[in-house]
């Protein structure tokens, strides 16, 4: 398979802080890879940077072959980049399919601001986003609440939602910031096997999460940070083995 996202010696500082320090790994084509580390490994900086939030100190970020360092953000998700927050990211009252809708407003290049006051976009484009927000809706199962105000749905539904937004673009990449916290065991297995569909698509998923039954489930390969740094890169089996993961995680209050 061939890296569809190259990443080389990206650092990253926060004042005199190396959040991220020299980290190389890649993304291949139709793959599940997986960031893990403790807390303040700097897993949610790699992710800001891969997905063009935050700039590198230094380092290198391709995608596709094609250096993404010139790139402005709103460009990301017409470039087959798009992703996912730790904290929600929904319009409390917009319905369910308008907040989906927003995704594909990004990949159009209307404004968030625009697409809330139904500005913009031409009425054949504005069928086209409706139809596809709905296929996505349902494939992420949620048929039932397309015209519910999102700010009425469950938190786990909500998690859901941010799938269907940032698969609406038709990414080649999608990067995920923490899909299941806050999840239930059962939502948890269900959004795995939504990711796991989602791959055999052929779009690519760069992960950063905590739950390691999902890591382990679905996950081709890991990459671990420490401090910063990565520590070790391979197989869920071989990371689960690997004496330095062990130490690093047996280090850490909160795992
Ligand atoms: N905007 C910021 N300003 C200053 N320091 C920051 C900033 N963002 C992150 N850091 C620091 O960078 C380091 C890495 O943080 P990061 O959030 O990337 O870790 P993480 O692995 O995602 O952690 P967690 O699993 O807890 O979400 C931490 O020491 C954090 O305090």
């Amino acid at each position: 398979m061939t890296a569809l996202l190259e990443v080389q010696q990206l650092s990253r500082d926060f004042g005199g802080v190396r959040a991220v320090n020299q980290v190389d790994f890649d993304v291949r084509q139709g793959e599940i890879l997986a960031l893990i580390g403790p807390n303040g490994a700097g897993k949610s900086t790699v992710l800001n940077m891969v997905s063009g939030v935050i700039p590198p100190s230094a380092g290198e970020i391709r995608f596709d072959g094609k250096p993404m360092a010139k790139v402005p953000g709103h460009e990301y998700a017409g470039l087959g980049i798009t992703r996912t927050f730790q904290n929600l990211q929904t319009f409390d009252d917009m319905t369910v399919l308008e907040n989906v809708m927003v995704g594909m407003h990004t990949r159009t290049r209307s404004s968030l601001l625009a697409c809330g006051m139904n500005l913009g976009s031409s009425r054949r484009e504005e069928q086209e986003m409706r139809e596809r927000a709905q296929i996505w809706l349902e494939h992420v199962g949620l048929a039932e609440e397309i015209s519910s105000l999102a700010g009425s749905l469950p938190y786990g539904k909500l998690r859901l939602m941010e799938i269907a937004r940032a698969m609406v673009a038709g990414p080649r990449l999608l990067l995920l910031d923490e899909p299941a916290a806050g999840l239930n065991h059962t939502e948890t297995a269900e959004m795995s096997r939504m990711f796991q569909e989602i791959r055999a698509n052929g779009t690519a998923i760069l992960l950063v999460e905590h739950d390691m039954d999902m890591i382990m489930t679905i996950a081709d390969r890991i990459v671990v940070l420490d401090q910063g740094a990565k520590i070790a890169e391979g197989t869920p089996r071989e990371i689960q083995e690997n004496p330095r993961v062990i130490a690093a995680y047996l280090g850490d209050d909160e795992e």
